[in-house]
């Protein structure tokens, strides 16, 4: 699914006025339509519910919303905020019905002196205050009055977007001038602000209601930003033929594992088995000989000259993936090995590097500028600011994600509930598949085995990294389903990978 930005829908919206005969009075229709039947779906009638409607077409789809409930026998009250007297014409139409409607419980809020009602926490608020207009952060009266709606133990759904919250980029924007929704109820597209762990707490749980805008429009319109879901992940991934055989789906090398942390190096490597790879070699110390022969049997073993840690990596072979990363530590040595590989990596070939490996790298800055383009690192926020610095919000990482992605010419893959694969064009895929059961060790480490999984059978760098997320979180669906969200180990994620693939396939 796109993302678009406010000034691209906006242009959905003209587009769709223009060339398919409908009215934007219509539009608001539609959208109050939507609105009403999610709430009458959730809701009985006897339930309070408390509309407050800003003077834009937010304001008109509430208080459209409003109409419709009263309609349907519902207990509404609504409050207009017409303060400095200019009205959408959308939404002077919409006041005008209402008061064409006797006994409307209809309140017009004209001057400072407004008297909020009780919000007990059996009323659902309605918020309509602001959307895709809202100017710059709130003040005055309207700050007052978010503050008093997030005060209040009322459930809170927000139109479109939770008042005061701007779709995109919120970097001047205090949580306290914005309305905390419990649901979120998105007109046509999720917005970007949705995707960044930051805004959680405004947008609660959140649902795209269609109004049908044009499909045509929407379909060429370019994007930054896109939600990778199910149909996505299906029509990345290639059916495989009755006569091909190992050598089709390519040979990878997977560098990880030390001493105590095998396991990395276990999980990674059924990971990739699980979800498809020709041919699998696991470079790891000496150590590691049992206890990857035995729980690995399907993967080759390449030791290093070391017991306990990584010391030197070069390429025996021409891979057609080269993962490094998982558990290798950040002993001196293993520093060493990987600048050494890097700076001598001549073949060009996209590398991907996870974990440790990108712990060294933070000690090594340098060698950012020696990866191959579009070489793919995949870190969780902790090993992104080792990388490029502290943040202290997530927007500001994105941000600095997509700075860095497009300077270095690599592909970043940032962990979180909606992994966020950043690609050096600027464009920005979201993951949606995953649960916090995946918030468990090792879950990274398949990830890592997934994609380079992918890379090997020949899946460009930005579509392995893509769809190794989607797979990776689905395959944790399937898991969660299985252990539920505390009992996922990743090597239960990793087992689901295949069964993952089959069923995103279907
Ligand atoms: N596109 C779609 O798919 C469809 C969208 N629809 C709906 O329309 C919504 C967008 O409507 P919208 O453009 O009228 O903007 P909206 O957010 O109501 O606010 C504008 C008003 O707020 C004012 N204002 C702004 N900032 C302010 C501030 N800080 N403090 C105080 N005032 C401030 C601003 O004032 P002005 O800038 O004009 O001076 C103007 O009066 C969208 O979110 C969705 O719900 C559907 O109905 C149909 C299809
Ligand atoms: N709440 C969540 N929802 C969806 N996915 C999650 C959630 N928490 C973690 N994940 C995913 O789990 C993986 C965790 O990786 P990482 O932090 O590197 O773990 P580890 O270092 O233990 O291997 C990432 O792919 C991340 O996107
Ligand atoms: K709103």
């Amino acid at each position: 699914m796109k993302i678009f930005t406010n000034e691209q829908i906006r242009s959905i919206d003209r587009y769709t006025i223009e060339n398919e005969g409908v009215t934007s009075l219509e539009l608001v229709e539609r959208a109050a339509t939507a609105i009403a039947c999610e709430l009458i779906s959730r809701w009985r009638p006897s339930h309070r519910i408390c509309i407050f409607a800003g003077p834009g077409n937010n304001g008109a789809d509430a208080l459209a919303v409003g109409r419709m409930l009263i309609e349907q026998g519902y207990n509404v009250e609504i409050f207009l905020f017409n303060i400095f007297g200019k009205l959408s014409d959308e939404c002077a139409y919409n006041r005008k019905r209402l008061l064409e409607i006797d006994n409307a419980d209809f309140t017009e809020v004209v001057g400072g002196n407004f008297q909020p009602p009780d919000l007990s926490s059996d009323v659902v608020v309605l918020d309509g205050l602001f959307g895709s207009g809202l100017r710059e952060p709130l003040t005055g009266g309207f700050q007052s009055l978010v503050s008093y709606i997030n005060g209040s133990e009322a459930y809170v759904v927000s139109i479109d977007v939770p008042s005061g919250l701007f779709g995109e980029w919120n970097e001047n924007v205090l949580s306290r001038n914005v309305v905390h929704a419990d649901l979120t109820l998105a007109i046509q597209f999720p917005r970007l602000a949705f995707f960044i762990v930051d805004n959680a707490e405004f947008i609660g749980e959140w649902k795209v209601l269609d109004i049908e805008l044009s499909q045509q429009e929407i379909k060429s319109s370019p994007y930054d930003y896109f939600l990778v879901e199910k149909s996505d992940a299906r029509n990345m991934l290639r059916p495989r033929g009755l006569f091909t055989s190992k050598a089709d789906f390519g040979n990878a090398l997977l560098v990880a594992g030390s001493y105590g942390m095998m396991g990395a190096a276990v999980m990674g490597a059924r990971a990739a088995l699980r979800s498809g790879v020709g041919k699998l070699t696991v470079h790891s110390p000496r150590c590691g000989y049992n206890i990857l022969q035995a729980s690995v049997p399907e993967a080759l073993f390449q030791a290093d000259h070391h017991d306990i840690a990584i010391t030197d990596i070069t390429l025996k072979h021409d891979y057609n993936a080269v993962a490094i990363g998982p558990g290798i530590g950040t002993h001196d040595v293993t520093k060493k090995a990987l600048e050494s590989f890097i700076i001598s990596h001549s073949s060009g070939k996209p590398l991907l590097l996870d974990a440790d490996a990108l712990n060294c790298i933070s000690q090594r800055r340098h060698l950012l500028d020696a990866l191959p383009p579009l070489s793919i690192i995949t870190p969780h926020a902790g090993e992104f600011d080792r990388l490029f610095g502290e943040h202290n919000t997530a927007e500001e990482r994105l941000k600095t994600a997509i700075e860095q992605s497009a300077y270095y010419q690599i592909i970043i893959l940032l962990k979180g509930r909606y992994t966020a694969v950043v690609r050096p064009d600027g464009k920005i895929y979201f993951n949606s598949s995953g649960n916090p059961g995946l918030a468990t060790p090792g879950s990274g480490d398949v990830l890592t085995g997934i994609i380079a999984s992918f890379m090997a059978q020949g899946y460009i760098p930005a579509v392995a990294a893509t769809l190794g997320a989607f797979v990776h979180g689905y395959a944790g669906d399937i898991a969660a389903e299985r252990h539920g969200r505390y009992g996922v180990l990743a090597s239960d994620v990793a087992e689901c990978t295949g069964r993952a693939i089959r069923d995103i396939m279907q």
